[in-house]
Formats: structure tokens, C-alpha cells, sequence
């Protein structure tokens, strides 16, 4: 979605969203929406809880308290069919997950095959087509461990788009890479972003989130504690805890 452009229909709503591992509270009521085509990009401290809310919305975790809604179903609800609900999710983690034994065409026609029941040969045309465009194509019958890690997460996001997911979560993708093999991830993420996907990424790449987030959300200690437009949350913050994480950040080189 363009950046400043009016917000469409909420494909992802997050409503007073708590999370407590045993009896220690790691999210304190999170609200958070997502849009239609919209990037979302959630930022924050190691340990705030971005990880924790990506995998809670996702019904990765069980919610403690609150709401999930997607497309406006209440996807928390014990009633709901939660591997379907699921199967509406791409996620990607920072470390490489693709399944070792299998090659990264197998890898990637798995899930539409056995979840969605799509057809083997069109899963593996489609498969194909997503390989191409992550620039992996002669990789297809390789095995995870015969590439690089920036190619390893870039076949693990053709694997979480192959499922034509409703909402793309990105978790810190680019972190367990080596720093030149982070620019090659990031051009697939934008790339997808400028194709219309909808995307809630967790991140430390502020520049990136700049370049081309729609709406940036600072999470401490489990909190919101400021979101808005980039331009206004990492160019001109007005919460004191926000500016304190971007001066550490701009320290840190990575602004
Ligand atoms: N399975 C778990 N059991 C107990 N505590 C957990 C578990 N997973 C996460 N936590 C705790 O929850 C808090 C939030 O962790 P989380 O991984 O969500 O943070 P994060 O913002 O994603 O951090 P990072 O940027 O380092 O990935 C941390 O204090 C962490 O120790």
C-alpha cells in the first residue's frame, strides 16, 4: 500500500491480547490491527514481546486473554477449528525453518498439497513459478543445507506465500543472517509488500521499516506504547521510552 494512503478493510485485529508463560505476564493487552495490503511493522527491544504476539496471533500459542479477530472471526474463539485457522497464516521465523530431508520444491508444495488439496502438478507448477520469482529456480530439487541463509529464508518465504495466506508474519527474518545476505531478504519482503501482500513483521531493521512500512508499532515490556505513521514513530517520536530504543538503535547504526 502506498504510505500515507487510507487504510482498507482490517484483515487482522488484535484486541486486549494478553500473554502469561506460566505466571509471569509477557503481554499486558496488546491492540493492534492490520489492513488489507497493509505493513505493519512491529518493533521494539529484545524481549518486548514481539515474538510472542506474532505466534499468539497465529494461535501458535495459546492466548492467555483477549481477541484475535481475522477477517472479523474471532479466530480465539475454543469453538474455532484452529489448524484451519492456521492454514489462513504464512509465518516465517528468523531461523531457517525449512524441513531438512526435503527439497525446497517439496518443501514449498507440502502444505498447499496435504493442507489446502491442491493438486500435486499444480502445486509443483505453482511452486516452480514462486522459485522463480524468489530468484531460487535452479534450487528447486536442492536440500536446505546445499544453500546460503539468505536463500534458505527466501525459499521459506516462497514456502509461507505458497498458501495464498491471508496475512504474511514475518518474524525478524533477517536477523540470523550474515549482514550481506540481509539486503537480499528484505528486496523479496518489499517486493511482496509492492505486490499487495498483507504483512505484520516484527523487526530490527528500522531502515527498512521506514522505507516500507504503512504503520510502525512500538512494543516495551509488552505494551504499545507508541504507533503511527514511520515518518512520525521513528522520525519524531513523542513517548520518552521510543525515543530512548531509537537513540540506542541510531547508536547501534541501524537508523
Ligand atoms: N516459551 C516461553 N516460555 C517462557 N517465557 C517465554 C517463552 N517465550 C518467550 N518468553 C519470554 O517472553 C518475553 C518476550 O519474548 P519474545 O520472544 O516475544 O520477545 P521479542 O520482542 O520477540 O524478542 P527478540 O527481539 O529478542 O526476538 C521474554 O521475556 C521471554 O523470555
Amino acid at each position: 500500500m502506498p504510505q500515507g494512503a487510507v487504510r482498507g478493510d482490517v484483515v487482522l485485529d488484535v484486541r486486549g491480547l494478553v500473554k502469561h508463560y506460566d505466571d509471569t505476564p509477557v503481554l499486558h493487552g496488546v491492540d493492534l490491527t492490520v489492513a488489507e495490503h497493509e505493513v505493519v511493522a512491529l518493533i521494539g527491544s529484545s524481549g518486548s514481546g514481539k515474538s510472542t504476539l506474532l505466534r499468539c496471533a497465529a494461535l501458535l500459542e495459546e492466548v492467555t486473554d483477549g481477541q484475535v479477530l481475522l477477517d472479523g472471526d474471532d479466530i480465539t474463539d475454543p469453538g474455532v477449528d484452529a489448524d484451519r485457522v492456521r492454514s489462513r497464516f504464512g509465518v516465517v521465523f528468523q531461523a531457517f525453518n525449512l524441513f531438512p530431508h526435503m527439497t525446497v520444491r517439496q518443501n514449498i508444495t507440502l502444505a498447499p498439497r496435504v493442507v489446502h488439496g491442491v493438486p500435486a502438478g499444480e502445486a509443483d507448477a505453482r511452486a516452480l513459478e514462486l522459485l522463480e520469482r524468489v530468484g531460487l529456480a535452479d534450487k528447486a530439487d536442492a536440500y536446505p543445507d546445499r544453500l546460503s541463509g539468505g536463500q534458505q529464508q527466501r525459499a521459506a518465504i516462497a514456502r509461507a506465500v505458497a498458501v495464498e495466506p491471508r496475512v504474511l508474519l514475518l518474524d525478524e527474518v533477517t536477523s540470523a543472517l550474515d549482514p550481506e545476505l540481509v539486503g537480499e531478504v528484505l528486496a523479496l519482503v518489499r517486493e511482496l509488500a509492492e505486490g499487495g501482500a498483507t504483512i505484520l513483521m516484527a523487526t530490527h531493521e528500522m531502515g527498512f521499516a521506514r522505507r516500507v512500512a504503512d504503520h510502525v508499532v512500538f512494543l516495551d515490556g509488552g505494551r504499545v506504547c507508541e504507533e503511527g505513521p514511520p515518518a512520525q514513530v521513528l522520525g519524531e517520536p513523542t513517548q520518552p521510552r521510543t525515543q530512548q530504543f531509537l537513540r540506542r538503535v541510531v547508536d547501534a547504526g541501524r537508523l
